[in-house]
């Protein structure tokens, strides 16, 4: 046996109707950080749970440091060393960075029953700096940022001493600094003899983090390499089973009238006079870092943010958007970031929530009509690549990103004329991002006007025709597809502060 922190062999999980893992391996060596990548539903999840004792595997072993472990529970996981930041957080917000830090083991007065805040501030104070965070933790959480957040997740991990911290998707609701910060927090962590599990779909950070990467695909390990010896066309080939040719379909479509426009939209200390046009036939990208008040314009757009100001016009008409329910009768549809916490129904089937944002167009009279409801179902399954055991599969079971695209496919059944997409690829995998490309394309090609904010710069130069770019609330320029300066570099200027 080799020199191994933790070792899973031949580990087999089942559930009804699925198989997760398959005969899956995976060794992780002391200090070392090993990504793990796969599609939606390639068993990364189930293989994170049987690790930190949630689920219990069918058949296989795990070892730590050679020694078979018998992992039935959460704890039995934590107290042989194995940690997990999960993307969920897991804070009590009301409570001080000290109280989360010591929530289960609580350091008391000596000989006392009185707790002994004086210790636990200064452990934990240690502990947060020694992340790169001189944070007061004397503070409720609810005081601080995801990024800061997150590190509470990690602190704890690091005083039961875990010998392997679990990472699941962790810069998914970071900015730029915290992404940076986070790294360099891992890094750290290294090279104290700490290994990482670095669970991610964004190939960039793989690339600039990890030692080695693992690739899974339908609950199997298909390959684990150095990351010397990968590069982005073997990842995805490994990832997907076939070749990707183009990672960006852009299609031109011709840009036709006026669809939107908004003038002077304003919403006190958030939002500074945006006014920009949108138009049919083309994807207008929206750029800027995590604050620049992109999502808001949007939900401004859609009647879900207080403005105090301002005029919407489409097709060229002033109209009166107070509520999410004026927009849909404007024919706009916004596809929000927060998909979990908007819109799933999870004790229903995919069928169910496929048609929840329009249910007028699946009934007849009073009824449902069964027949429609099962060939939209199957068009989604098939167009959003949603791997499922079946359409009336209830939706909690499915994997992360596979309820995203359920979430997706609602949306695109309301019959808009205005697509308005937060983030729309956030946490799907590289095979279903292009299948939400080409469901913009096809959009776009039936005239619909689509406008996508996106923190990911290659998909907004990819796929957009114009971007425009936010900072503070404010627009701070705009750039044309065909324009030489349509550039990563032109727009984070423009996000930074800086003029285009
Ligand atoms: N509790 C459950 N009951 C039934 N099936 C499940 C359950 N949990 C997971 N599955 C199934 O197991 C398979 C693997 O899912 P898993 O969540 O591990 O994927 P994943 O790689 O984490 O995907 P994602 O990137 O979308 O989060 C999927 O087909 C999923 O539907």
């Amino acid at each position: 046996m080799g020199n191994y922190v933790v070792e899973l062999k031949n580990v087999t999980k089942r559930f009804p109707g699925v198989v997760a893992l398959r005969d899956m391996s995976l060794q992780i060596k002391p200090g070392e950080i090993l990504g793990l990548i796969g599609e939606n539903g390639a068993g990364k999840s189930t293989l994170i749970k049987i690790l930190t004792g949630v689920h219990s595997a069918d058949e296989g072993e795990m070892f730590i440091n050679g020694v078979k472990q018998d992992i039935k529970t959460p704890s039995d996981a934590k107290n042989a060393g194995i940690a997990c930041v999960y993307q969920e957080l897991n804070i009590v917000k009301e409570l001080s960075i000290t109280d989360n830090i010591f929530i289960n083991k609580y350091i008391h007065k000596k000989n006392s029953k009185f707790l002994d805040y004086k210790a636990m501030h200064k452990k934990a104070h240690e502990v947060m700096l020694s992340l790169g965070q001189d944070v007061d933790v004397t503070k409720p959480c609810a005081n601080f940022g995801m990024g800061i957040l997150q590190m509470v997740e990690i602190a704890k991990a690091v005083l039961i001493d875990a010998k392997l911290i679990i990472m699941d998707e962790p810069t998914s609701s970071l900015g730029e600094k915290e992404v940076k910060q986070l790294m360099k927090t891992v890094r750290s962590l290294k090279e104290r003899g700490v290994s990482i599990l670095f669970v991610s779909h964004k190939l960039e950070e793989l690339f600039e983090l990890c030692d080695r990467v693992t690739v899974m695909r339908d609950g199997e390990h298909i390959t684990t390499d150095a990351i010397e010896d990968m590069d982005n066309d073997k990842l995805i080939t490994a990832m997907v089973g076939r070749t990707l040719n183009n990672q960006y379909p852009k299609i031109e479509g011709k840009r036709g009238k006026e669809a939107l426009r908004i003038e002077n939209l304003n919403s006190t200390g958030v939002l500074h006079n945006i006014s920009f046009t949108a138009y049919h036939g083309e994807i207008l990208g929206i750029a800027g870092l995590v604050g620049a008040g992109r999502t808001e314009t949007f939900q401004a757009i859609f009647g879900a943010f207080p403005v105090d100001g301002g005029h919407i016009y489409i097709k060229g008409k002033r109209v009166t958007i107070k509520s999410p329910k004026d927009a849909v009768k404007n024919r706009i549809a916004l596809l929000t970031e927060d998909r979990k916490g908007q819109g799933l129904v999870l004790s229903q089937g995919i069928d169910t929530n496929l048609i929840l944002a329009n249910l007028s167009k699946f009934t007849k009279g009073l009824w449902l009509n069964k027949e429609k409801i099962k060939n939209n179902g199957d068009q989604a399954v098939d167009d959003l690549k949603i791997k499922t055991p079946g359409l009336t599969a209830i939706t909690s079971q499915l994997s992360g990103g596979n309820q995203q695209k359920v979430v997706i496919g609602k949306w695109l059944n309301t019959d808009a004329d205005i697509y308005l997409f937060d983030e729309p690829t956030r946490g799907i995998d590289v095979g279903a991002k292009v299948e939400v490309y080409n469901i913009m394309n096809d959009l776009v090609a039936k005239g619909k006007c689509v406008i996508m904010v996106s923190s990911e710069l290659p998909e907004i130069l990819g796929m957009s025709d114009r971007v425009i770019v936010m900072r503070g609330g404010k627009i701070m320029g705009e750039i044309d597809r065909h324009n030489e300066g349509f550039t990563q570099e032109n727009i984070m200027k423009a996000a930074w502060g800086g003029r285009i």
